[in-house]
């Protein structure tokens, strides 16, 4: 047999613990800490067959991202730092699946399937967060990888956009940097020191923002990172580990709440940063003059963003093609001021980062935000060569696009080096937050969630934007939506939690409520709800 110990192993040290199927989703495969063991160990098996399957290092990151601090994840990152190939989500689903004495002809078999030589070497490389569950799983993880015969690197707590980073500069020979926390922290920091170098305050801009790390390892990464920056930022970090995790703060948290994150004293004015729980996630807040709470999202930081690029693009005189890729929950009024006033094009993907970076591809440049602060921006091998060349040539808005892509993490969305573009952008523009949020208006919006019976039932077309079944839902909530002038709704599964989440938006936030719910009441009849419909009817009374 290929894997002797593999359900020995299993056996002694981490028996399935769970019955019920489970699935790697949107975000791997995520639930109480509890009882995740087998997973993780069996995620340690499965990313050593990944590495000898592409040659080359595969990532695992153990978090739970912005969830409570009970819950625990794990995710497995491919060689050029992306999601995991969707072959291997089935994979990754069959394996945590089996029967515990069957691992190693489950194994064997996806070993036949992709051709692979199980004798190779293998490199997995580990990360996770703070959660205290987190280094117990790393040790089944790690069991997991010497078990199926890998080598592991472990790099200890880090954020989830640093593995991407890592992975992807370990693979390519350190050509997109090099393979270290330090290497990272040097690479995008150099880069924003350098684009300020005319001063750190600028008009209305000034050089100052409060950090919410929702007690996570984003804080821990900020404290290091401040070293790097010195006085191009001055940063007052909060919720730096004192706290619960993603409690009452945290990017989740402001999104959700749409309020000023727990935790950092209010002060009009200054710009206030918040990640999730493993930093890959961004929203900014500010309090204005006259006292009002106001949200930036992912929406605002990729219209900012995609128009600062346009720009420089525009100037430098090269000839490459810009998008901008959002989801359906995109607010409807950043989409059309990218596309009308700006007229930068954009794509609608579905939910969840993979997708989103897959339509990012087709563009030389391209953008992918979700609204919930996930995105980066990707440069082709063309642009880049474009770019650089033009910059060496001191062609000026070519020098600054380089020194962009200098701060951008490419492989994924991550929290510290989108803060830096956003701060780059507004420090260039002479913007104050107030000045950015005015660029255009949000549409009241709204979601909920409605449990249902099996929310499979579900199923959508045009980028989740229309429900094909159950038949006869989508009339219905085109009937209602024509009831409100400029209405927008849709409904979807979510691949993260056992629910059906309805989006609407429409001219006020009394009618956006309304038409929520009467959206939300029809998945309720239409789709098996198993909830209280009152309580649905009553949410926002
Ligand atoms: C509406 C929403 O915010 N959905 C989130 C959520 O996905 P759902 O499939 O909607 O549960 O979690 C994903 C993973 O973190 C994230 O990519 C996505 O944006
Ligand atoms: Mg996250």
């Amino acid at each position: 047999m290929t894997f002797p110990k593999v359900v020995t192993v299993a056996k002694e040290q981490y028996p399935k613990s769970v019955k019920k199927e489970i699935k790697y989703g949107t975000a791997g495969f995520r639930s109480n800490a509890a009882e995740l063991d087998f997973v993780l160990y069996r995620m340690g098996l499965l990313a050593t067959l990944r590495s000898q399957d592409t040659g080359a290092a595969i990532g695992v990151m153990i978090t739970a991202s912005h969830n409570p601090v009970a819950d625990n994840g794990v995710k497995l990152v491919d060689p050029a730092g992306e999601m995991l190939a969707a072959a291997w989500e089935v994979h990754a689903t069959t394996l945590v699946n089996a029967p515990d004495d069957s691992l190693d002809v489950v194994l064997q078999e996806i070993a036949n399937k992709a051709g692979i030589d199980v004798g190779k070497k293998a490199m997995v490389i580990v990360g996770r967060d703070t959660r205290p569950s987190s280094e117990h799983l790393r040790n089944a993880a790690v069991t997991g990888v010497e078990t199926a015969g890998g080598q592991v690197w472990d790099l200890g707590i880090i954020t989830t956009p640093v593995i991407h980073y890592i992975v992807t500069c370990h693979n390519d020979g350190g050509k997109y940097g090099e393979p270290t926390m330090e290497g990272y922290y040097q690479k995008i920091s150099k880069a924003f020191v350098k684009l300020r170098a005319d001063g750190a305050s600028n008009g209305k801009y000034e050089p100052e923002i409060l950090f919410d790390g929702a007690n996570g390892v984003g804080a821990l990464a900020m404290e290091e990172f401040v070293g790097h920056i010195g006085k191009a930022l001055n940063t007052t970090r909060y919720n730096k580990g004192d706290g619960i995790l993603n409690h009452m703060c945290g990017a989740d948290f402001v999104k959700t709440q749409q309020r000023w994150p727990g935790g950092v004293p209010e002060q009009a004015g200054i710009r206030c940063v918040s990640v999730d729980g493993d930093a890959d996630r961004i929203m900014y807040s500010f309090i204005d003059a006259s006292g009002k709470y106001l949200m930036l999202d992912g929406d605002k930081i990729a219209t900012l963003v995609a128009g600062y690029l346009q720009e420089l693009l525009s100037a430098s005189g090269l000839k490459l093609k810009l998008g901008l890729v959002q989801t359906a929950y995109a607010n409807g009024a950043s989409t059309e001021y990218i596309q009308k006033k700006l007229g930068v094009p954009v794509s609608c993907a579905k939910t969840g980062v993979k997708h989103l970076h897959h339509e990012a591809q087709q563009y030389d440049i391209g953008v992918y935000f979700e609204a919930n602060g996930h995105g980066t921006v990707m440069f082709s091998q063309a642009a880049k060569d474009a770019i650089r060349a033009a910059a060496q040539a001191k062609n000026s808005s070519a020098e600054k696009l380089s020194g962009v892509m200098d701060i951008i993490n490419e492989t994924v969305g991550d929290a510290i080096s989108d803060m830096l573009f956003v701060e780059t952008v507004l420090h260039a523009r002479g913007w104050s937050a107030a000045d950015w949020n005015n660029a255009y208006t949000d549409l009241p919006n709204r979601q909920m969630k409605v449990t249902v019976a099996d929310r499979s039932v579900i199923t959508t077309t045009d980028a989740e934007r229309v429900c094909v079944t159950p038949v006869g839902l989508q009339d219905t909530i085109n009937k209602l939506v024509s009831g409100f002038s400029k209405g927008r709704a849709f409904v979807r599964a979510s691949g993260t939690e056992d629910i059906v989440r309805v989006y609407a938006e429409a001219p006020t936030q009394e009618e956006t409520d309304k038409l929520a719910v009467q959206v939300a009441c029809a998945v309720h009849d239409q789709a098996g709800g198993t909830g209280d419909r009152n309580a649905i009817l009553s949410s926002f009374a």
